[in-house]
């Protein structure tokens, strides 16, 4: 199977472009995990307003909004507090892109079901690339910008982030929301170099293990564990930026921030068992939730 073409269009239902097979045995298992995840927390919440994410949240909650517990519609209004949370943090990571004009294209590097490209394309009016190992994701994403009449703009495709088809160059912003941790972010940040213009923006939000804790915590074994996924270092990013001429403008410490969702969602239907995880090695400083905006240099 290893660097064959196969077309999906059948399996795949509207994805209509050949699409290279997984390079790696490993991103089959992430192509598989992907396709066949249904949970609903992510479904329940992006049926809020049609905006589908695969990240967490950022911002205070509004208590006020939510109202009383013991009210027949909380759970409603905790499922859509939740929700805005995850639309706020997509919203940060778009703000630290800068200016964008509408004849720009953006990359969003292991787009999921769409919901960062969809937000992109609103904010700028520009035409957002987005690559995902999972056919499913990709229909999805192609089906929602289909039913908003963007599918002009917003595109997604069966891709390996590491090796994708876009030209050297021609973007003016590319972005990694909660994807990097499959990776190797040497690779990563090669490819993200080759495609961005001398100038334009890089941008990732992402879970990192703390080098000031020591080595990986129990809790983040835990989280890579129940997503199969490698969690890397703050250091690691930093050095692998500074390595493929990504220079940072920003690092933000999110986990203040991102705190407040994680325990509102501790005490929703919704729950998926990695709460506690999260919530815990966020307080015991062994894991970062972090933004970092780098200049392409
Ligand atoms: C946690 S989801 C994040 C989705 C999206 N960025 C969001 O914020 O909603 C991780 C995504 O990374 C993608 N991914 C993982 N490894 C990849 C790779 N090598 N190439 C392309 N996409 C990859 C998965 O297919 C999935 O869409
Ligand atoms: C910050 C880190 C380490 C993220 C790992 C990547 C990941 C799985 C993100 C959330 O996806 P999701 O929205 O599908 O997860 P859930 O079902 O838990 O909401
Ligand atoms: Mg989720």
């Amino acid at each position: 199977m290893f660097m064959t073409s196969i077309d999906l269009t059948a399996a795949a239902g509207t994805t209509s472009v050949f699409i290279p097979a997984p390079v790696t045995p490993y991103q089959g298992d992430i192509a598989r995990y992907w396709d066949h995840e249904a949970r609903p927390v992510n479904l329940r919440l992006g049926d809020v307003d049609g905006l589908y994410h695969h990240h967490y949240g950022i911002g205070d909650i509004d208590h006020a909004a939510l109202g009383d517990t013991e009210d027949s519609a909380y759970e409603k209004k905790l499922i859509a507090e939740l929700h805005r949370l995850e639309s706020a943090q997509a919203k940060l990571l778009l703000e630290h892109l800068g200016p964008i004009g509408r004849d720009d294209t953006l990359v969003d590097a292991g787009c999921g079901r769409g919901g960062s490209m969809v937000m992109a394309h609103q904010r700028f009016g520009c035409k957002v690339e987005g690559v995902t190992l999972s056919a499913k994701q990709a229909d999805f994403a192609n089906r929602r910008a289909q039913e908003l009449g963007i599918e002009d703009h917003v595109r997604a495709r069966v891709c390996n982030m590491l090796s994708t088809p876009f030209e050297t160059g021609q973007a003016a912003g590319s972005w990694n929301n909660e994807s990097s941790m499959y990776v190797d972010l040497h690779d990563l940040f090669a490819e993200h170099s080759r495609v961005l213009e001398v100038g334009g923006r890089y941008v990732t939000i992402t879970g990192c293990w703390n080098p000031r804790y020591g080595q990986p915590s129990k809790w983040v074994s835990q989280i890579n564990a129940h997503f199969e996924c490698n969690i890397h270092s703050r250091r690691e990013y930093l050095r692998a930026m500074a390595d493929n001429r990504l220079v940072p403008q920003a690092v933000i410490d999110l986990t203040p921030d991102t705190l407040p969702y994680w325990e509102l969602r501790a005490t929703s239907s919704l729950v998926t068992g990695i709460e506690e995880a999260f919530i815990e090695s966020y307080k015991d400083g062994s894991f970062q939730y972090v933004l970092i905006a780098a200049d392409r240099v």
